[in-house]
């Protein structure tokens, strides 16, 4: 990961321990043991799909090195990724248009994050094929712009079929505070993998985004446990479930004019509460947006989004899953 970030040039198949490496192209690493665990899952560990979200690549590399060094028994097949190579450089979370909105099969665009995206979406389509006997499951790691009330928490895409159970308990073991049920598709990476693949897949958010070497890790460690036993082809730990808190997007706030603003403070935790009748944006195309009957949270407010893009989801709580 290192070496891609510093633009050094890579073998496309290299030995390691207990397995293979293939650079599959800018960014892209594929692991492959020589041994897998037998239920063991074809894991998809993405990072960076935003570039100013460092930690996870700091986490993930971490990853990789200890399996370079055997300090990690490979035992699954792995696809790593780094999403936005010129925004990590960059330091943005995107150089024209944000790369998360992207996934889909019928995407027209043209232009750098779109390139990137159909790069993304067929190396996903690959490794499936390649691992078709496998469970897919999906992890891409983000941080968020602000504090959160629930600094560590999942965004579980759209999908007919509901979440295996024991994502709920892996999830929990791996400190994870909140989960948050997207109620339509998103075309997010990680609604891709669930969506046109059926695997399990999660947009995890963990912690807020820094810049390099201005990460704390060490919350993150039970993140990293849970990585370690995927990446080894082991069962991870679980915890119980009724430690996390449940949400569902009643509503998303979109900008559709220029002239737009969000009605609170700019540094607004995630998941605040907001009660009925309290006003929330004013937009000068769609007028303005009131919090109805009940209280409802704010996640991932940012009046600074393109016109047309989301400026923040309307959640409420949820009981949590019988599991
Ligand atoms: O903190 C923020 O406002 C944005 C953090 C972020 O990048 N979140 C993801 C969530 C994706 C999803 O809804 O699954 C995004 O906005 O792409
Ligand atoms: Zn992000």
């Amino acid at each position: 990961m290192t070496a891609t970030l510093e633009g050094r040039a890579l073998p496309e198949t290299q030995p390691i321990a207990n397995g293979s490496l293939h650079h599959l192209g800018p960014g892209i690493l594929e692991l492959i043991p020589d041994h897998p665990n037998e239920q063991a899952r074809a894991c998809i560990f993405s990072v960076g799909i935003h570039g100013n979200e460092t930690a996870p690549i700091e986490l993930l590399d971490t990853c990789l090195t200890k399996v370079m060094e055997e300090r990690i028994a490979l035992g699954a097949p792995v696809l790593m990724i780094l999403g936005n190579l010129e925004a990590i450089h960059a330091g943005q979370r995107f150089i024209t248009t944000n790369l998360n909105r992207l996934f889909r099969r019928d995407l027209t665009e043209a232009g750098k994050e779109p390139d990137r995206a159909r790069e993304l979406m067929t190396s996903v389509d690959d490794f499936r094929q390649r691992h078709g006997e496998r469970s897919v499951l999906h992890y891409d790691l983000h941080t968020a712009i602000r504090d959160s009330r629930y600094p560590r928490f999942v965004v579980s895409p759209f999908a007919d079929t509901p979440v295996e159970p024991a994502q709920w308990h892996w999830l929990t073991a791996a400190d994870i505070q909140a989960v948050l049920h997207q109620h339509q598709h998103s075309w997010t990476f990680s609604h891709y993998t669930r969506h046109y693949h059926g695997g399990q897949a999660f947009t995890l958010e963990l912690g807020r985004a820094l810049p390099f070497g201005h990460n704390d890790l060490a919350p993150l460690a039970p993140m990293g446990d849970l990585l370690t036993a995927l990446i080894e082809g082991r069962e991870p730990r679980g915890a119980d479930p009724s430690r996390m808190r449940f949400f569902r997007v009643e509503q998303e706030v979109m900008r559709h004019a220029r002239d737009f603003r969000l009605c609170f403070a700019d540094d607004t935790p995630n998941f605040t509460e907001f009660a009925p009748g309290t006003l929330l944006a004013e937009d000068a195309h769609a007028g303005e947006t009131r919090v109805g009957d009940h209280s409802l949270g704010v996640v991932f407010p940012n009046a600074d989004v393109e016109v047309g893009a989301r400026a923040a989801l309307l959640v409420k709580n949820e009981e949590p899953p019988e599991v």
